[in-house]
């Protein structure tokens, strides 16, 4: 990805950067590229996720995927055990693929209702194997799939860790199986069996995403003003510092708003630490220009705005009309318009001393989603290197898990107490 963060700077935008403040802090992004770098190499938890693209095995997934020519793909996991294989299979229009990551019994039965499942690989996703909405949703799926007649057994791949619940059905069933990597926390693992099983089953070029992959690898270098992943990681950094507490990621493509979803996990459940963390925000352009950009441009000035394009697309002519205040459209594109409507917000926040920054791609396809993914992962561990956070583990989120194993009566948890206690002062 290319990065322009000129938007950004004090010279834009009161709330900015200044450039010799960023020429200071280059110096701590070289040392922090110097510890990623060699935790890159010791495979260091977390780090390694970083080396994801050399690590990854094309030929395990489709070993494990082999005999299978799915008509749909049904994801049943939560989190970064769905968000990357979704935004991998949505960015390169993989069509067939659905996730089952949230435990709606409305959205379950409906997607149940509506599959082939005769003719759907159940692709179950947790590194834990202990994940009570995937597990729960598995267990209605496969009864789903017996009262329908259909053997689950024979339509079912499972990816996880080498042990738990999972791994033993796995092996109890003889399922075809692939690993999560060891190390990779899962809102890492998209450019892992993880995050490419369904692109693969659904006949997506995985090993072009893992290409892209290794391309922001050999993009690493211990400057931000060579290193696109660091310059937009450094920019997010300082501006956080400098109040802005929120990061309205917005893609000016469909196909890359789950795209959004993913970063949100990221760079939430990575940075959200100590009392720190930008809030990301999941919007898309131009769509949102009729909702938030009110917000963005008139609001509290406490936001870092991302825009993010593709800089070729498929077009759609607009036809010539004969209304007269809409004349100027017609002769026009769809992708024009889109492309005319992202510079004029860029412009129009900065006009109003709103920081923002401008990442582009190339074009949406394999390599340069998985290129995508590998830099802003890396933009958000240089985040957490400088923030001096734990970028990699998520412990703020086992005590809602522990309360409400506590109110399903599996186990003695003291938060579960704590939900009983609740204040109440309720208005009907
Ligand atoms: O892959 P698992 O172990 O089911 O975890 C799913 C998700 O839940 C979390 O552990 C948070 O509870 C995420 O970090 C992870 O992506």
């Amino acid at each position: 990805m290319d990065v322009d963060f000129g938007n950004a700077l004090a010279s834009v935008a009161v709330t900015g950067v200044s450039e010799a403040s960023l020429e200071r802090l280059d110096r701590r992004v070289g040392r922090a590229h110097e510890r990623i770098a060699a935790g890159i190499e010791d495979r260091t938890f977390g780090y390694a996720s970083l080396a994801l693209p050399e690590e990854t095995d094309p030929t395990e997934i489709r070993t494990a995927l082999e005999g299978f020519d799915p008509e749909a793909v049904v994801t049943v996991g939560i989190g970064g055990s769905a968000l990357g294989a979704k935004t991998v299979t949505e960015a390169l229009g993989c069509a067939g693929h659905h996730t089952l990551d949230n435990v709606d019994p409305v959205e379950t039965a409906r997607l149940l209702e509506e599959l082939p499942l005769e003719s759907t690989l159940v692709n179950v996703v947790s590194r834990s194997g202990t994940t009570a909405e995937t597990l729960s949703n598995f267990l209605v799926v496969r009864e789903a799939m017996t009262e329908a007649g259909v053997e689950w057994t024979e339509r079912t791949v499972v990816t996880t860790g080498d042990s738990g619940p999972l791994r033993d059905l796995a092996d109890r069933h003889d399922l075809p199986t692939c690993s999560v990597p060891e190390g990779v926390p899962g809102r890492f693992s998209a450019l892992s069996a993880v995050g490419l099983v369904p692109a693969a089953a659904l006949g997506c070029d995985i090993e072009a995403v893992l290409e892209g992959g290794a391309e922001g690898r050999q993009s690493l270098s211990p400057s931000l003003f060579e290193t696109p992943a660091y310059a937009y990681g450094a920019v997010a950094y300082a501006l956080e510092n400098r109040g802005a507490t929120t990061n309205a990621f917005v893609p000016y493509a469909e196909a890359l708003e789950p795209l959004s979803e993913w970063f949100a996990q990221l760079w939430a459940e990575s940075l959200g630490k100590d009392g720190l963390g930008q809030t990301p925000v999941r919007a898309l352009g131009a769509t949102d220009q009729h909702s938030q950009l009110q917000l963005y441009r008139a609001g509290r000035k406490d936001k870092l705005v991302t825009l993010l394009r593709p800089r070729e697309r498929e077009d759609v002519p607009i036809p010539d009309t004969d209304v007269d205040e809409l004349s100027y459209l017609g002769g026009e594109t769809l992708g024009g318009l889109l492309d005319a409507e992202f510079e004029a917000t860029e412009a129009s926040l900065a006009a109003a001393d709103q920081p923002n920054v401008r990442l582009e791609i190339d074009r949406i396809d394999a390599e340069s989603v998985g290129q995508l993914l590998y830099e802003l992962e890396a933009a958000c561990i240089l985040v957490g290197e400088l923030s001096g956070i734990e970028t990699f583990t998520q412990p703020a989120v086992e005590w809602g898990k522990r309360a409400a194993r506590g109110l399903l009566g599996g186990g003695e948890f003291e938060e579960a107490e704590a939900v009983e206690g609740k204040t109440s002062r309720r208005v009907e």
